[in-house]
């Protein structure tokens, strides 16, 4: 199985095509595409107010564009697989991943105190975001990984069924809670982080994801927290 970069101009999906065209075609309409990812309501409103990060984002959006990767039929036969995993390749490359999702949040106005990641490529930019806002970082892991008392929930993801954990006392009652993974799919994973978290009476101000995938309509699971996504497929 071959997999295809965003970069290049063969065999994209016409998902793919539609993100690629809108993005590197015209630096104008870039900005457009940037516009409608910023952060938005659970039904994918426009964004209250222009940002004035927009033209550092739009160009970093077009370079990691270029870094992802589409793999047909992984895990399993019908799924579309987007391949973050060279976004972290590249020193420039995460570099740039990292101050985009700082600007992301700084634009939105929120302080977190608790960035929460999710298992496993979650892990992969959460401590260094939670670093960069001077907040703590805490882990969702998929069940039976983290010792003592935790609270648990069962969800539904794109290719399957999946059990969550935080350990007990993770997050303190009140405290401000980003969640943050690589990617909004169905939502399921998402919403279930969410669940953990005001489990633990954290106050869930936000989710933050590198990517989004719209037609799986993940945002609808997400009960109207302000959800920003870096970048879309088209489709
Ligand atoms: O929106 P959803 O449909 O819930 O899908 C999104 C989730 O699926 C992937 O994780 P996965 O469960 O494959 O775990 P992994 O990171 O360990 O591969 C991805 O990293 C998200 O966490
Ligand atoms: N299509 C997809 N590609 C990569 N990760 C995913 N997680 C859920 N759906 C995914």
């Amino acid at each position: 199985m071959s997999p295809t970069t965003y970069a290049s101009q063969v065999p994209l999906t016409s998902a793919e095509v539609a993100v690629l065209s809108k993005n590197n075609s015209n630096p104008s309409e870039t900005t457009a595409a940037t516009a409608s990812t910023a952060t938005q309501d659970a039904s994918g409103g426009q964004p209250a107010a222009a940002s004035a990060a927009a033209p550092e984002l739009a160009s970093t959006k077009i370079k990691l564009l270029g870094a992802l990767r589409s793999f047909p039929d992984f895990p399993i036969p019908g799924i579309q697989f987007i391949d973050i995993l060279p976004l972290f390749q590249d020193v420039s490359i995460h570099l740039s991943l990292l101050r985009a999702l700082e600007l992301q949040v700084l634009e939105s106005g929120v302080k977190p105190d608790v960035i929460v990641g999710l298992d496993a490529r979650g892990f992969l930019f959460g401590p260094s975001m939670a670093l960069r806002l001077n907040a703590g970082f805490v882990p969702v892991r998929k069940q039976g990984k983290m010792p003592g008392p935790c609270v648990t929930v069962a969800y539904e993801k794109e290719y399957g069924t999946d059990y969550f954990q935080m350990q007990e006392g993770a997050i303190k009652p009140g405290q401000k809670v980003l969640v943050v993974d690589d990617i909004i799919a169905t939502g399921g994973s998402a919403a279930a982080a969410g669940d953990l978290v005001k489990k633990l009476g954290g106050d869930l101000v936000g989710y933050l994801f590198i990517l989004e995938i719209p037609f799986l309509k993940g945002r609808e699971k997400l009960g109207g927290v302000p959800t920003t996504t870096l970048l879309e497929t088209d489709g």
